[in-house]
């Protein structure tokens, strides 16, 4: 069983390009990790609203392609933009909250919900004190995610669901226009899956895009607009969202079979 969210959820569209600069643009991406090319001319885009989910058997580079648009892991070649912005410019990361791919490290931070949630805040209030906007801003997020009645817990006592949404919620609580999450769903039971599905029809609700780092699409399915598919630090596909591939990108299936042909950027890297 598994998380649903209704079609009819998503009554809006992504604004059409040229209205506003993509959120995110990253062109001709090359970079390496311990020596070795990982990215070999990735292109992504992310149009304002947009909701795109990045696929791709393990090791194809989609936690590298996130982590480079967050400045993470650096560019030996290629361009990125981010709302308009060359990333050498770029300072605005209020604008982004990002989930990273869960670690079981993360368990033994001696800090609270709370503490771990106001974190998210860092880019708005800087070293200032916390006023009272930015704690109604963490009850906020806390109670989206179905946390706030644990803020005062230890997040090392957290379950790995629990945890999740506590980063869900960390990403949330400066009301990001971009939000990039890493493979959300990972090991999380049906009860956190509907949480974060209906705190993602939310955010998209309110207009802000989303990169989805997943395996599969899932129960966010019907929010997604865009797939994006990657095969060895290329992207072998970028269209619509083919309903079947969540299945071919599951672990251990090394390629990808869209059943569309008109939206192949590289037709020769599929079977
Ligand atoms: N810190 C690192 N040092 C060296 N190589 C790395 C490092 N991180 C990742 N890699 C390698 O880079 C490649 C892409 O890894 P990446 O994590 O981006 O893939 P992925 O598509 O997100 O995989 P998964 O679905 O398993 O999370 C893999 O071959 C991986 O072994």
């Amino acid at each position: 069983m598994s998380a649903v969210i209704p079609a009819a959820a998503k009554a809006r569209h992504p604004r059409e390009a040229g209205a506003a600069p993509a959120v995110v643009c990253l062109c001709d991406a090359v970079a390496s990790l311990g020596g070795r090319p990982v990215l070999r001319g990735v292109d992504l885009k992310v149009r304002p609203g947009e909701v795109v989910a990045l696929l791709g058997a393990n090791g194809s580079g989609k936690s590298t392609t996130v982590k480079s648009v967050i400045g993470a892991v650096p560019l030996e070649r290629g361009g990125l933009e981010l709302f308009g912005t060359p990333f050498a410019k770029f300072r605005a990361w209020h604008r982004i909250g990002y989930v990273p791919q869960r670690t079981t490290a993360a368990g033994g931070v001696p800090a609270t919900v709370r503490e771990v949630v106001s974190t998210g805040r860092l880019p708005q209030h800087g070293l200032f004190p916390f006023r009272r906007k930015d704690r109604a801003a963490v009850d906020r997020a806390l109670a989206q995610v179905g946390m706030l009645d644990r803020a005062e817990d230890g997040v090392a006592g957290l379950s790995g669901g629990q945890h999740q949404r506590v980063l869900i919620a960390r990403a949330l609580v400066g009301s990001p226009e971009l939000l990039i999450m890493d493979e959300p769903m990972a090991g999380v039971d049906v009860t956190s899956q509907q949480v974060l599905a209906d705190t993602l029809r939310q955010e998209v609700g309110r207009g802000a895009a989303v990169l989805l780092v997943l395996h599969e699409l899932g129960p966010l399915e019907p929010l997604i607009d865009r797939t994006v598919v990657l095969r060895d630090g290329c992207v072998a596909y970028d269209g619509p969202p083919i309903p079947s591939t969540g299945q071919h990108a599951l672990p251990g299936h090394d390629h990808v079979h869209p059943h569309e042909d008109d939206h192949l950027t590289t037709p020769g890297l599929l079977a």
